[in-house]
């Protein structure tokens, strides 16, 4: 698959989630870097900025895409022949492959930790981390039963729901309207993330605050599955993660919509849950609380509060 048909695939979302999107930017970095002929350093990084550049346009919310990016391509820069430079996109390439899928298993070990015994979960949207947290706690024979979103306009809840049923999960599938109705018998409500920002707000799947929210008036704890590659580092010199508005026609088919004069259709993939209403982010490094997105910015991604002056 070329550099274009990844970027595609990832626009048109048939390659999608936060961590999957990142995975496959590297593959593409760096199959595209081992395509690039005869070329000396300077136009050899230069072409991998560029074709850095096509990925990062794709999706602009989950931060797993730059950052991902960011760890591929930083030996690289720093490579002084041309030699090195292939070296280094070729094993950081692997490596940051190889260390997304440990992370994925060490926060399905720490997140089942924190689900209680015979717990019901709510989950909305479909994210390979909490899933994980989930199948892990159900192995562990934590989980009475699951109440999952239906999540429009895309339907990922149907990717979820298969997945919980394949695992043997007993499963309730609920339109994302009802979450609230059926809060009161939920004990921990559980997502994934695309980015979460420097004072631990969560930038998850459109709906995400609503049900949030819905889970603080019942007193059920929120809690987060994330990558330590999800925390968004320039949200230290305040940038504001950007919220992808996708077509309208993925709401309402255009032959629909096409008479409605009055009427806007508005389609934002992602909404912000303030990390008031988050008890804890599960990363692979541990659990924190969402007040500790710092240190992981710092610590584990690198990134210094002078690193944006
Ligand atoms: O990385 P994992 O945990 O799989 O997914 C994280 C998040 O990515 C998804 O976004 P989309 O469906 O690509 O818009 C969802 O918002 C999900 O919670």
């Amino acid at each position: 698959m070329s550099l274009e048909d990844t970027a595609e695939k990832i626009r048109t979302m048939e390659i999608r989630g936060a961590a999957l999107i990142a995975r496959a930017a590297v593959e593409a970095l760096c199959k595209y870097g081992e395509g690039l002929g005869e070329l000396a350093l300077p136009e050899f990084k230069e072409e991998l900025e560029r074709a850095a550049g096509v990925l990062l346009a794709t999706r602009p919310t989950a931060v797993s895409l730059p950052n991902a990016v960011n760890i591929v391509m930083k030996d690289v820069r720093n490579a002084d022949t041309i030699a090195e430079a292939r070296e280094a996109l070729r094993l950081s390439s692997i490596e940051f492959i190889r260390d997304s899928k440990e992370a994925l298993s060490k926060i399905a070990e720490i997140g089942a930790r924190h689900i209680p015994e015979n717990a019901v979960l709510m989950t909305h949207c479909n994210s390979q981390a909490a899933i994980g947290c989930i199948i892990e706690a159900h192995r562990q024979g934590k989980i009475r039963e699951v109440y999952a979103t239906e999540v429009r306009p895309r339907n990922q809840g149907l990717l979820t729901i298969r997945a919980l049923n394949d695992a043997g999960i007993k499963t309730n599938f609920i339109v994302d309207s009802a979450a609230r109705f059926y809060m009161k018998k939920v004990d921990l409500f559980i997502t994934g993330t695309d980015a979460v920002t420097v004072n631990g707000a969560v930038v998850n799947k459109i709906g995400t605050s609503q049900i949030a929210l819905a889970a603080r008036e019942a007193r059920v704890p929120m809690m987060v599955a994330a990558e330590t590659f999800k925390f968004a580092p320039k949200t230290i010199a305040g940038d504001l993660i950007k919220i992808e508005e996708r077509d309208s026609s993925e709401v309402l088919a255009k032959k629909i919509a096409g008479d409605l004069d009055n009427v806007t259709i508005k389609n934002p993939a992602f909404d912000v849950t303030p990390a008031d209403f988050v008890d804890l982010i599960i990363t692979e490094k541990g659990a924190i609380p969402p007040e500790m997105a710092y240190i992981i910015i710092r610590d584990y991604l690198g990134w210094e509060i002078g690193d944006f002056r």
